[in-house]
């Protein structure tokens, strides 16, 4: 199948990237590594820089300065698709899946890594056919790991609203990624679709061993999921660390969850 599935993720390194929006710096110098295997959280108030450096580490931005790499290779230049392929896939805050059945949505996602070519599939050559056979087992088995295992064959509209984002999330699996950019995995999510998300997410790490990017509102499921925390404000990085670290940090109580200690609302 696809020997990504079973590498450890290279190193993940943003350093010193600044993007400017004509007048507006909307990121200003921030570097931060995402060691292999963890979770690595972005928070920070709206308009702190978040979306934008998601952006930047899959190519729909490019920086006016600093550089991102995966291990040896650097992916400022290159173009979504190529970092895609280079196994960093992301999820979009706003896109949720309303087309086809489960299943449809996650062969899209295995499109990518499919070797048979057009014609050998259309003509169901025997190669082809064995792919396609294991394309749709893998993606069975990623919809067992998100919990949309028993809605395989269901058809998308009919999900409730957790389980169709999660069907972008194990679309973007599908991909066989290393490092995985959540952005705001939860939003809109009630309580129980949160934290049966949350769950999917810490054994996906478990059980797949990428790294995860993770941008979230959340400050239960930060705490809760991430071993470490980069927190922006105006664009710049004002501090990083642990959960438990950068709850505690002055800095971060005032400029980004008031004074008070942070409001932990997963469930
Ligand atoms: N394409 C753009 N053109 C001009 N300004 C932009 C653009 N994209 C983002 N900005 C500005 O850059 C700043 C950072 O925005 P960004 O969306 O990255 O913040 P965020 O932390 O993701 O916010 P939120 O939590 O509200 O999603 C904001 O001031 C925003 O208005």
């Amino acid at each position: 199948m696809n020997d990504r599935a079973f590498a450890p993720p290279p190193v993940l390194d943003v350093r010193d990237v600044t993007v400017r929006f004509a007048g507006l710096t909307a990121l200003d110098g921030v570097s931060f590594t995402v060691t292999p295997g963890t979770v690595h959280a972005v928070i920070g108030p709206n308009g702190a820089g978040k979306s934008t450096c998601f952006n930047v580490l899959s190519g729909l931005c490019r920086p006016d300065a600093g550089t991102v790499t995966l291990g040896d290779t650097e992916l400022t230049r290159l173009a979504p698709h190529r970092i895609a392929a280079l196994g960093v896939a992301r999820t979009f805050q706003n896109i949720v899946t309303t087309h086809g059945t489960v299943a449809d949505n996650l062969m899209l996602g295995r499109h990518a890594l499919s070797r048979a070519g057009f014609a050998a599939s259309a003509l169901r050559l025997p190669r082809a056919v064995r792919e396609q056979r294991e394309h749709l087992d893998r993606a069975r088995r990623i919809a067992e790991l998100t919990g949309l295992g028993a809605h395989f064959d269901s058809p998308v509209a009919l999900l409730s609203y957790g389980d169709r984002k999660r069907v972008e999330l194990a679309r973007a699996l599908c991909l066989e990624p290393r490092v995985l950019l959540l952005d705001e995995p939860v939003a809109g999510m009630n309580a129980a679709e949160r934290a049966r998300t949350a769950a999917v997410v810490g054994e996906l790490r478990a059980e797949l061993g990428l790294s995860v990017v993770l941008v979230e509102h959340d400050m239960g499921l930060v705490m809760r999921l991430a071993d470490d925390v980069t927190v922006l404000d105006f664009g710049r990085p004002i501090a990083h660390g642990t959960p438990d670290e950068v709850r505690q940090d002055p800095g971060v109580l005032r400029a980004y969850l008031g004074t008070d200690a942070p409001k932990e609302d997963a469930a």
